[in-house]
């Protein structure tokens, strides 16, 4: 009891947390429990309420809504949050029976304030358990309305998946996507091949591992738990990152005598995949904007163990003016996007972003891509990603870059990729944009152009 009122209690207070500084979703949660003393289940239940609530954020808003007079947002922060990890639980949850959660909900408000809120939520619940049938959202939403209700997404969003990929795939990402995230890792084969390291998880770890059909070095793992805590992690042995994201490494495809530059490089899982596919060869330079990020890609290089990237900090628009005369065989700009494709693991994307922030950050993106064109070696190969499925940043991007580049041509090989891939991803002239219920994964969009040498 008295644990479970401490995971309830900091679900509570991170919610708060989350609110008040709008702060990622993801490091909140990883910060707080490393120092919890809680235990993994109690770890387990923070986490599924903390992410639970937010990725149900406007259905259960939707709910309290109708229950509270003056309407959720006139609440003091605690207890709106309070009151959200309830609906969340007896909407969503069948594993804490009703009644329970009430109770529980009513003894937390008592011990943290007075009988007047516990009161107050004790009638919010009762009344929610008592008209539950018309609170519920419809099992079969028709309108975008509906949908955006039944499946906690905006309203926009819902609009442009569909203008851009149609009813079906719509429909199929929005069933996707409340399910929970694959956990899949990519091996450091510079250590341990795949097969060496199925083996070993699976002989030495609870959970079992199998090798991903998406890329050649990942590998999904389930029932593991946390595997940054596993010594196979410590020694280096593999990395976490998502299936798509690093298929982003293999289409670059560079080679050990290459030069390359990342250009938007932290935490550094993509440049220390292209490290790796250089067999810890040629030179690798990874740069990010943000001086604080440079130390996540050192730590990431180091405990993988290689020695062929240098990390840089600096503006990629003007990059050469820190780096003159350098010029690279193969770019990687994994670029600053929406993160549409990945809101299954940063669910704050889907009430943080507003239509309006993408005219920006396709301006930078254009502006990332014309550094690009000019620090590529004639020959070479530019490859540039997103995780977002917004057109504007990828399909349109990509089109217009072509027009303004015609030293530059597409140089993307479908038969080249994994049979899953080329069967399931969406292809274009040089382009591949993988949704995010193709493979259960992150959504990416992954162009491949290359600079010709006759212009
Ligand atoms: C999508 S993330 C990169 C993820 C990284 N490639 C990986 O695989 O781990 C985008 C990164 O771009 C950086 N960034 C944004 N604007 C930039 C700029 N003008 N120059 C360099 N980096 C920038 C951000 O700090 C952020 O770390």
């Amino acid at each position: 009891m008295m644990e479970k009122d401490s995971a309830r209690s900091l679900a509570v207070d991170l919610l708060t947390e989350w609110e008040e500084k709008q702060a990622y979703s993801n490091l909140l949660l990883n910060q707080a429990l490393r120092h919890a003393k809680l235990s993994p289940r109690d770890k387990g239940l923070v986490t599924e309420l903390f992410y639970g609530t937010i990725q149900r954020l406007n259905t259960i808003d939707w709910v309290l809504n109708q229950l509270v007079k003056k309407g959720v947002h006139t609440l003091e922060a605690w207890v709106r949050q309070v009151l959200r990890i309830s609906i969340y639980q007896l909407l969503f949850l069948d594993k804490i029976p009703e009644r329970a959660v009430v109770h529980e909900a009513v003894q937390y408000s008592k011990n943290r304030s007075h009988k007047g809120i516990a009161g107050l939520v004790n009638g919010v619940l009762r009344g929610f358990l008592r008209r539950s049938e018309a609170l519920t959202p419809p099992a079969q939403p028709q309108t975008h309305a509906e949908q955006s209700l039944t499946y906690s997404f905006p309203k926009w969003m819902i609009q442009h998946m569909e203008d851009a990929y149609g009813v079906t795939e719509t429909q199929q990402w929005l069933a996707d996507s409340l399910l929970p995230p694959q956990l899949s890792v990519r091996i450091n084969t510079s250590k341990i091949s795949r097969q060496a390291f199925i083996e070993l998880w699976n002989q030495s770890e609870k959970g079992v591992a199998r090798a991903s059909t998406v890329t050649q070095d990942g590998v999904i793992l389930s029932g593991s738990g946390n595997p940054a805590y596993s010594e196979l992690f410590e020694i280096g042995y593999f990395t976490i990152q998502d299936e798509s994201s690093m298929l982003v490494g293999e289409i670059l495809a560079p080679t050990p005598d290459m030069t390359v530059l990342d250009m938007c490089a932290a935490p550094g899982g993509k440049a220390t995949h292209i490290a790796q596919i250089m067999e810890n060869q040629g030179k690798v330079v990874a740069c990010d904007l943000h001086p604080h990020k440079l130390a996540l890609i050192e730590a990431h290089i180091k405990r993988l163990g290689f020695t062929n990237v240098r990390v840089l900090s600096g503006d990629s628009r003007y990059i050469s003016r820190k780096i003159p005369n350098e010029k690279f065989d193969a770019i990687l700009l994994d670029a600053p996007c929406s993160g549409l494709g990945v809101i299954r693991r940063k669910p704050e994307i889907k009430w943080t972003k507003k239509p309006q922030h993408i005219e920006g950050l396709v301006r930078i993106q254009a502006e990332l891509l014309e550094a690009a064109a000019q620090l590529l070696n004639p020959g070479g190969t530019l490859v540039y990603s997103t995780c977002t499925f917004e057109k504007a940043e990828n399909q349109d991007q990509v089109a217009a870059f072509l027009k303004r580049h015609p030293e530059f041509e597409v140089a993307l090989e479908p038969q080249l990729l994994p049979s899953e891939v080329e069967a399931k991803a969406i292809f274009g002239p040089g382009w591949l944009q993988i949704l995010p219920h193709h493979f259960h994964s992150d959504g990416f969009f992954i162009a491949r152009l290359h600079k010709r040498n006759d212009i």
